[in-house]
């Protein structure tokens, strides 16, 4: 089975996912952008605030690919449960945030049309809600990524997504406390295993 966290950034997934990993020791517990070279690439765009948004998108789904290939289908091959810190949705909720100005007439479309062909889609997603102020205050707004107004848009992508499939994802209220965000965490994912 392949879980994943989805939120803005500063949502509180990564907390999650390092409870989780506690929690349910024998799964495998991944994330994008990976801990590979691909990752670090993306990691170089993500610090570059000239990054060609294109360009971007197309280093992020190169990461996505490697992760799949390298560490998502061998695991799920195994019969594991995968845990996975950002993932698919991740790249059609902000890249079609980033890419609002370009020549693509729906970007939102166009990444979800990208990734149909190769990707796995995870079976159930946590969606971290926070407000984008909160976000971006907990973030420490550390990249271009984590300003509240951009982090607006791609809120509103990921209602996008939800929408188009709500039996996958389980919304968790993040502005709760940490604890109350766990509990919460903990009884969604004991119901889904
Ligand atoms: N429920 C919460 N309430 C307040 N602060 C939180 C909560 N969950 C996480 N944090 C803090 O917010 C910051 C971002 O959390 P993190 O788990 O790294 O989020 P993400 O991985 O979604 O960016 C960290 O400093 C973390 O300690
Ligand atoms: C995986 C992924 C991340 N991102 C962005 C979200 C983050 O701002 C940044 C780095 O992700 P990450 O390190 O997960 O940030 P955080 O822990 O703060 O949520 O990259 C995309 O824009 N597209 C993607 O496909």
């Amino acid at each position: 089975m392949l879980l994943t966290l989805e939120g803005l950034d500063g949502s509180g997934k990564t907390t999650a996912w390092r409870a989780l990993r506690d929690r349910y020791p024998s799964a495998v517990f991944t994330r994008e952008p990976t801990d590979s070279w691909y990752g670090d690439a993306v990691y170089r765009s993500i610090d570059d605030d000239n990054a060609d948004p294109l360009a971007e998108l197309f280093l992020y789904t190169a990461d996505h690919a490697d992760h799949l290939s390298r560490v998502v289908r061998p695991a799920l091959d195994e019969g594991s449960l995968v845990v996975s810190d950002r993932y698919s949705d991740s790249r059609i909720a902000y890249q079609a945030a980033t890419l609002a100005d370009s020549p693509l007439a729906d970007p939102f479309e166009y990444v979800r049309d990208l990734h149909a062909p190769f990707s796995r889609s995870p079976d159930a997603t946590l969606f971290f809600d926070v407000d984008p102020e909160t976000a971006a205050e907990r973030s420490g707004e550390t990249n271009k990524f984590e300003r509240a107004d951009y982090l607006r848009d791609v809120r509103a992508q990921y209602e996008r997504l939800i929408d188009a499939d709500p039996e996958r994802f389980v919304r968790i209220d993040a502005t709760q406390t940490r604890e109350t965000v766990l509990d919460d965490v903990f009884a969604a994912v004991d119901r889904l295993r």
